[in-house]
């Protein structure tokens, strides 16, 4: 594992840490802010946080955009979606035009493309600068077996070295769903990675991941500040 562990009480104190963080980058920057937001369930409760009260206030959200790490493609609501955790906690907090979804309504490889072609907009160029950030700000999960956006452990997603944005067609979890995932190097054209864990099923994860084992969670860093934030049933 590469990067500063923290370990925390419990997923509220997790998700407190990482809203802290998130208005601190918002705040020590002039202009636009691109976060790139992870799925699955444990930032439910950053989210609804950051949309709360106590953060809501605190946030420059006319200057925030927010993209995805990784999304499930095509028409199965039950899969789960990225993009509609974040609208449901957000909800018209955000501007139109400043949640950049990663399209659903093609192949995965269309998708991809689609994706890549935003995102190229965005950073302004179709190349990374090793001293320009894509994103200001990345939030990553941990899965129980070691994945993290969509990259997964064996598939040829996670050893990408070029492509900002690859199609995932086999996604190694049942029931099965393409995705669609920014790779590890645009995932690491930040200063800030976040990585938010919590629950006692992460807890061997880590462990492989601390062990050396060859996992795509393991291999995601940022070119600045890596952050592991675990609560103390993950950490153990
Ligand atoms: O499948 C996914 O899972 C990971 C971890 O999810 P969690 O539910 O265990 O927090 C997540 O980072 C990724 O975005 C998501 O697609």
């Amino acid at each position: 594992m590469t990067g500063r562990r923290e370990v925390l009480p419990d997923p509220d104190a997790v998700a407190r840490a990482a809203a802290g963080r998130l208005v601190a980058v918002a705040g020590a920057k002039a202009g636009r802010v691109g976060i790139c937001l992870s799925g699955g369930s444990t930032p439910k409760l950053l989210y609804r946080l950051l949309a709360g009260p106590e953060f809501r206030d605190r946030l420059p959200w006319g200057r925030l955009h927010w993209f995805f790490g990784d999304e499930r493609v095509g028409d199965r609501p039950e899969a789960g979606s990225n993009r509609r955790l974040a609208e449901e906690a957000f909800g018209d907090l955000v501007p139109d035009g400043h949640l950049h979804p990663i399209p659903t309504d093609r192949t995965p490889q269309a998708c991809a493309e689609a994706y890549a072609s935003a995102l190229q907009t965005w950073y302004g160029a179709d190349r990374l600068a090793p001293a320009r950030p894509l994103f200001d700000l990345v939030l990553l999960g941990l899965g129980e077996d070691g994945h993290t956006a969509s990259l997964f452990p064996g598939k040829p997603e996670a050893r990408e070295g070029e492509a900002w944005v690859v199609a995932v067609p086999e996604a190694g979890l049942a029931p099965f769903v393409p995705r669609v995932s920014l790779t590890l190097p645009a995932l690491a054209a930040t200063p800030l990675m976040l990585f938010l864990v919590t629950g006692a099923g992460k807890r061997a994860p880590l462990a492989r991941i601390a062990s050396g084992e060859d996992l795509p969670a393991g291999h995601a860093r940022a070119r600045g500040e890596t952050l592991w934030l675990l609560d103390e049933a993950a950490a153990g």
